[in-house]
């Protein structure tokens, strides 16, 4: 995704500033030896690296789930370590794999958690729950009044979503929130999830062990490895496009270039100029879509080029060749 996250920021979204932050359990497993990182307000960071790198230690110490050994968390100004941890998780949506939602209370009671904790009345709680399943595409007449076990695994995982919003939290923390439902809701919720955080725009931390979702997701992503060491935290254009070291390389996988393809969108620096008869009789395709998109329809049609449109006027040509030269990495 291509945003300035400064200027697009949503209302109340924080930054959050991790310095040289360090956790050892009591066992003296050092799960994260030192680690920094800075999530810009509004923007959507991916932690992600194999099982055990210490990745959901990162986000549990961000709302203090769990306490830091060392170091600083800063969201915005404010010390986190600092302040109240049961205030401080009350400002921060927080959303795990399998939700977590009260089994024995109903939708509407679920997502009124947080409001209730914070003493709201009873109608700007019903009209703040009401708004929220709607954001998360949830009929509230319809689904409100059910509890957990009536709904399938990507209802429950947007009543965990939209759980997590209602007291507009500055942050939202979120621990592979889609990995518990199959592929194909997978994406469809990725989908949704990304239309919401364009209307929201809140600063999320999400954790994954999914390279495709961090792709599709992340603003910017943190590779991590083994105590937390952060490996290269950079677009996934760039992630994909030049790892920074043997292990991303290796992470990132060898079919990292058809995966830029996919965050590469078609410019008009890519364009060849139109022939005379502006290419009649070629494919399509509109401008800023993806190389990967692009790619499909070319060898789909058979045709060697395309012909690139803006807002429905022919602007150039892309050819097949150059098309491949997007996924081009180091
Ligand atoms: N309470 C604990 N006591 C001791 N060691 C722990 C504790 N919790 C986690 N660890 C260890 O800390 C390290 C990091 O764990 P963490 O759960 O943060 O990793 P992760 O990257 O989120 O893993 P996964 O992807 O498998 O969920 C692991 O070696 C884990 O065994």
């Amino acid at each position: 995704m291509d945003v300035t996250p400064e200027t697009t920021a949503g209302h109340g979204a924080a930054s959050i500033t991790l310095e040289r932050i360090r956790k050892r359990y009591p066992d003296g497993t050092e799960a994260v030896r030192e680690l920094s990182l800075d999530v810009k307000a509004g923007e959507l960071v991916v932690l992600i690296g194999p099982s055990g790198c210490g990745k959901s230690t990162v986000l549990r110490m961000i709302n203090r789930l769990i306490e830091p050994t060392d170091g600083r968390i800063l969201l915005g100004d404010d010390d986190v370590t600092r302040v109240d941890p049961v205030a401080l998780r009350r400002r921060i949506g927080y959303v795990i794999q399998n939700v977590g939602l009260f089994p024995h209370q109903t939708v509407a009671a679920n997502v009124a958690t947080v409001p209730g904790l914070l003493g709201w009345s009873r109608d700007r709680t019903r009209d703040r729950v009401g708004e929220l399943l709607e954001l998360v595409g949830l009929d509230p007449a319809q689904f409100g009044k059910r509890y957990p076990h009536e709904l399938s695994g990507g209802q429950r995982q947007r009543v965990g979503v939209a759980r997590a919003l209602a007291a507009d939290p500055v942050v939202l923390l979120m621990d592979e929130p889609f990995s518990a439902v199959d592929p194909i809701v997978r994406t469809r919720l990725q989908e949704e999830f990304l239309r919401l955080q364009a209307e929201v725009r809140k600063t999320i931390v999400l954790v994954t062990h999914d390279l495709d979702e961090a792709v599709r997701l992340g603003d910017r992503i943190a590779v991590l490895s083994e105590g937390g060491v952060l490996e290269q935290y950079d677009t996934p254009a760039a992630l994909l496009g030049s790892p920074a070291s043997a292990f991303v390389r290796e992470f990132v996988g060898a079919d990292r270039g058809i995966r830029r393809l996919a965050v590469t969108p078609v410019t008009h620096a890519v364009l060849e100029p139109l022939p005379a008869d502006e290419g009649a009789g070629l494919p399509t395709l509109a401008l800023g879509g993806s190389a990967y998109e692009a790619l499909g329809a070319l060898l789909t049609s058979g045709a060697e080029q395309a012909v690139v449109t803006e807002e429905g006027r022919p602007v150039g040509l892309l050819t097949r060749a150059r098309v491949l030269t997007l996924g081009a990495v180091d």
